[in-house]
Formats: structure tokens, C-alpha cells, sequence
């Protein structure tokens, strides 16, 4: 979903991420993490849902130092006719290597955030045994995710640093 999806829920406040926040969450979730696989507390790979998952993922696979790290592409869109019966919708684009996935034990699946949990809940039916885990996470999605750092109210629209830029700002009194 992106903020200029009209379908988008009207929210109410918005959290900035910076970089520097989504480093140290992303840390956090990774000691978290730590030594829970199920081979001697080792994972076996950490597989990232692209795109937002990929800089958690990298972080996580780094302090956790695992080498072998794919990816999953999942697009989610509003499927139905009039406003009222649509529903959201998840497929894959990019599937993992499968040999690797199996069921899923020992994979740590990363993503940015679980919001309506529907991208969680189609990477769950494709991989059962694997461990899902986000940096942040909404209610309606927390069922879905294992693992998460931070919980953020539904109403809350996280904005990641990789969709920001810096911009200038009247100053609040404004000039002459
Ligand atoms: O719990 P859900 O309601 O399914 O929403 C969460 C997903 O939505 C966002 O990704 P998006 O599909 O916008 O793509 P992106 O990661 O490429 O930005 C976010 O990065 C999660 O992957
Ligand atoms: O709160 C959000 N922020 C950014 N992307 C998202 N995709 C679903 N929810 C969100
Ligand atoms: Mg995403």
C-alpha cells in the first residue's frame, strides 16, 4: 500500500522512522531473535519480504551472522467491485528458492511492519514452520507475526525513511 492508494484508511497520526531508529528496532529484533532456531538456537536463513523488508532483513542476517539470505515478493492490492466488498488480496511475485524453504523450519522471514496481516498471512500458508517477524506492528496484524519490536496503534501510518526526504520548513512565525 502507498499513501497515495485511495482506498488507504484515514489515519489519524503519523510516526516517523529515521534511519537511525530503523537500525537500532531492527537490532532489537534481532537480538530477540538470537539463538530461538530450532538447530541449537541457529537459523538456517533469513529470507526478507521486499520491498520494506529488505533493510531489516540485512540488519538481522548481519548481527545474527547469517550468510545465506533470499527473498520473497508479495504485492497486495484491493480486490472487489464497489467500495464496500472489497478486500485486500496478496500474491507472490518472487518466490525463495524452494529446496531451501521447505516447510519453512529454521527460516526467519523479515518484513518492515504487519499492518492488516494479510502479506503475513499468505508467506504463513506457503511456509508453516518458518518464524515470522517484523520491526513494528498493528493490531489486526499482531496474530500473524511471531516476533515484533514495536506495537503502533491502526490508526498510525508509519513512514520509512526510504520514502522520505529531507524538505525545507517555514519557520511557525514565518518570514518578513
Ligand atoms: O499487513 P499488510 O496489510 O499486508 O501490510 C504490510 C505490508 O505492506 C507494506 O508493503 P507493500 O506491499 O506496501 O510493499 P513494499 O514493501 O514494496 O513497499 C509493508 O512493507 C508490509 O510488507
Ligand atoms: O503504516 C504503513 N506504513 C508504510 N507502509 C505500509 N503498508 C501498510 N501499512 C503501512
Ligand atoms: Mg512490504
Amino acid at each position: 500500500m502507498t499513501t497515495k492508494d485511495p482506498n488507504r484508511l484515514p489515519h489519524e497520526k503519523g510516526f516517523h522512522i529515521s534511519w537511525d531508529q530503523i537500525h537500532r528496532d531492527s537490532r532489537a529484533l534481532a537480538w530477540r531473535l538470537d539463538g530461538l532456531g530450532p538447530d541449537e538456537g541457529h537459523w538456517r536463513a533469513v529470507v526478507a519480504i521486499t520491498r520494506g523488508g529488505m533493510a531489516p532483513a540485512m540488519i538481522v542476517a548481519r548481527e545474527l551472522d547469517i550468510r545465506t539470505v533470499d527473498t520473497i515478493s508479495v504485492k497486495s492490492y484491493h480486490s472487489g467491485g464497489g467500495k464496500a466488498d472489497q478486500r485486500r488480496e496478496a500474491e507472490v511475485l518472487k518466490s525463495p528458492d524452494a529446496d531451501m524453504m521447505g516447510d519453512g523450519t529454521g527460516i526467519l522471514i523479515v518484513d518492515d511492519l504487519v499492518d492488516s496481516g494479510k502479506t503475513l498471512e499468505l508467506v504463513r500458508d506457503l511456509y508453516p514452520k518458518a518464524h515470522l517477524a517484523t520491526v513494528y506492528a498493528k493490531p489486526q496484524g499482531e496474530p500473524q507475526v511471531d516476533t515484533f519490536i514495536t506495537g503502533v496503534s491502526q490508526d498510525t501510518w508509519i513512514f520509512f525513511p526510504w520514502d522520505m526526504a529531507l524538505q525545507y520548513v517555514e519557520p511557525y512565525r514565518g518570514t518578513d
